[in-house]
C-alpha cells in the first residue's frame, strides 16, 4: 500500500488561503424535506426570501468580464445565478449502501436518473429484501458482488426539474450514507476522467470529496489518492470518505496532504488518471460574499489563480504516465482560469494532447446542461495571460457549462488532456 504523506507547508503563503471556498458539492443551501409535494416549494420560496443579497463589487466585476466574454449568454446566466432557486442539488447514490427505499422515494417525488442506468447498477439495490432496507450491506457481500461484475458503471445521480432538495443525511454510526448532494455539473469532470477498474487515480485537489466519491462510484480503482493540503478541509474530506466507503476499500483509498504543485516531481509518471479540480473563483459563492471587504479581497486574489492553476496542471501532467489522462476542471466562468490555463500548459507540453469532449459529453447531456461556445478572441488578463487561439481549437480545449433558466447546473469547466505514449 502506498504511504500516506503528511502535509508540510512548503511555501511562504499557502495557496489554499488565497481563496475561500464554498464548493458546489454538499453543503450550503437550506435543507428541505422531500415529503409533502407543493408544500416543499412554498417552504423553499420562504427560505429563499431570507437569503442574503449579492455582493455589488463582485457582481459589477462579473458584469464587465463575463459580459465581454459571454455576451448575451451572460445576461441569462446572471439571472440564473442571482435566482436563489438556482441552488439545485442532484442526489448521487452510494452503490455501497442499500438503495431500494431511496430510489422509490426519489422516483415518487419526480426525480429521474441523469445518467443511463445499467441493469447491473440497479440490481445491487433491487435484490435487497424489505428487512435489509435499513441495514448496511456487509463488506464481504459487496466485495463478492463487485468482483463478479468488474465492469459495472454504477455512477448514479437523480435530479429534479424543479428546485426540490432532498435533505442531507445525518451521520449514522456503523452505517454508510446512501447519497451525496451534488451540483450535477460536478459529475462531468469525473465522467471525462473515464476511470476504469484497477486504474491508479490521483484526485489532486480533493476536499470536500464530492468528486472522489463520484470516482469510487464509477469504478473500483486499484488505488485512489485523495490529496488536500488544507488541514481543516482534509479532515472534512476524511469524514466524507468514511461515510461513503466500505471497509474493504480502505486499502485502496488514501488521503494525503501535499502541495499538489509538487506531486508531479515526487510521483512522476505514477498515475493512470489525474483529476485537477482546481482552486478557482467559485462564481456562485463569490457572488454572495458576506461583506464588501471579503468580495474585494477575493477579486484581488483572483489575479493569482491562473498562475496556481497552471502550476497544478503542470504537476498533474508530470504525475500521469505516458498514455494516461488528466482532467482539469473549475467552477468558474472565467476564461483566464479555464481555456487560458489549458492553452498555456499545452504550449509547454508538446507530449500532451487535448481531447474533444463534444460527442462524448456535451451532445449526450445537452438536455440537462447548457454548454457555452468558446469566448471571443483575444482578451488580455490583468496579469498578461493572453488568449490567442481560434474558437474551433479552443472548443477542443474544454467545455464550459453555463447556468441557464431550466438548466441551472454549473458553472463548470472541463478539459481532458492525454499524455502521448
Ligand atoms: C474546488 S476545491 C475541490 C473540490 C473537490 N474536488 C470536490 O469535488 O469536493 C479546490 C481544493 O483545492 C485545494 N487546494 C488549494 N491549493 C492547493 C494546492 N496547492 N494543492 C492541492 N490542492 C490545493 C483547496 O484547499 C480546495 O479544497
Amino acid at each position: 500500500m502506498r504511504k500516506i504523506t503528511r502535509f508540510t507547508p512548503l511555501l511562504p503563503k499557502p495557496v489554499w488561503k488565497l481563496c475561500s471556498f464554498r464548493c458546489h458539492t454538499g453543503s450550503g443551501a437550506a435543507v428541505q424535506q422531500y415529503e409533502g409535494g407543493g408544500e416543499i416549494q412554498n417552504k423553499i420560496k420562504k427560505k429563499c426570501k431570507r437569503k442574503r443579497p449579492s455582493c455589488p463589487a463582485v457582481l459589477d466585476h462579473f458584469d464587465r468580464q463575463y459580459g465581454e466574454e459571454l455576451g448575451e449568454m451572460w445576461t441569462s446566466a446572471r439571472t440564473a445565478l442571482l435566482d436563489p432557486l438556482s441552488w439545485q442539488y442532484g442526489v448521487m447514490l452510494n452503490r455501497f449502501s442499500v438503495l431500494t427505499d431511496i430510489r422509490q422515494k426519489l422516483q415518487s417525488h419526480g426525480f429521474s436518473a441523469l445518467l443511463p442506468q445499467t441493469d447491473s447498477s440497479a440490481s445491487l439495490s433491487n435484490s435487497s429484501s424489505t428487512e435489509e432496507r435499513d441495514l448496511m450491506l456487509k463488506p464481504h457481500e459487496l466485495h463478492h458482488d463487485l468482483q463478479s461484475k468488474p465492469s459495472v458503471q454504477s455512477l448514479q445521480c437523480y435530479i429534479h426539474p424543479l428546485s426540490l432538495r432532498f435533505p442531507s443525511q445525518a451521520h449514522r454510526p456503523g452505517r454508510l450514507k446512501q447519497y451525496y448532494l451534488i451540483n450535477a455539473a460536478s459529475l462531468l469532470p469525473v465522467l471525462a476522467l473515464q476511470v476504469r477498474d484497477e486504474d491508479k487515480v490521483l484526485d489532486l485537489c480533493s476536499a470536500p470529496g464530492g468528486k472522489a466519491i463520484a470516482i469510487i462510484q464509477s469504478a473500483t480503482p486499484a488505488f485512489l489518492c485523495c490529496n488536500e493540503p488544507d488541514p481543516h478541509r482534509r479532515e472534512w474530506l476524511t469524514k466524507t470518505l468514511e461515510s461513503f466507503l466500505p471497509h474493504f476499500l480502505s486499502s485502496r483509498v488514501t488521503v494525503s496532504g501535499q502541495d499538489g504543485r509538487l506531486i508531479g516531481q515526487t510521483e512522476a509518471g505514477f498515475y493512470d488518471k489525474v483529476l485537477v479540480d482546481a482552486p478557482c473563483s467559485n462564481d456562485r459563492s463569490w457572488l454572495y460574499s458576506s461583506s464588501i471587504q471579503q468580495g474585494a479581497q477575493r477579486l484581488k486574489d483572483r489575479e493569482e489563480l491562473p498562475l496556481i492553476q497552471a502550476q497544478l496542471l503542470r504537476s498533474a501532467l508530470s504525475a500521469v504516465r505516458p498514455g494516461g489522462v488528466v482532467v482539469y476542471s473549475t467552477c468558474t466562468l472565467s476564461s483566464y482560469e479555464n481555456w487560458a490555463v489549458v492553452e498555456k500548459i499545452l504550449e509547454e507540453f508538446p507530449q500532451a494532447e487535448p481531447e474533444d469532449l463534444l460527442e462524448e459529453i456535451a451532445i449526450p447531456l445537452s438536455n440537462y446542461f447548457t454548454f457555452s461556445p468558446p469566448p471571443a478572441e483575444k482578451h488580455t488578463h490583468p496579469k498578461k495571460h493572453q488568449l490567442t487561439l481560434d474558437s474551433t481549437r479552443r472548443r477542443r480545449l474544454g467545455l464550459l457549462v453555463v447556468p441557464q433558466h431550466g438548466k441551472m447546473w454549473g458553472p463548470m469547466f472541463v478539459s481532458r488532456i492525454r499524455r502521448k505514449q
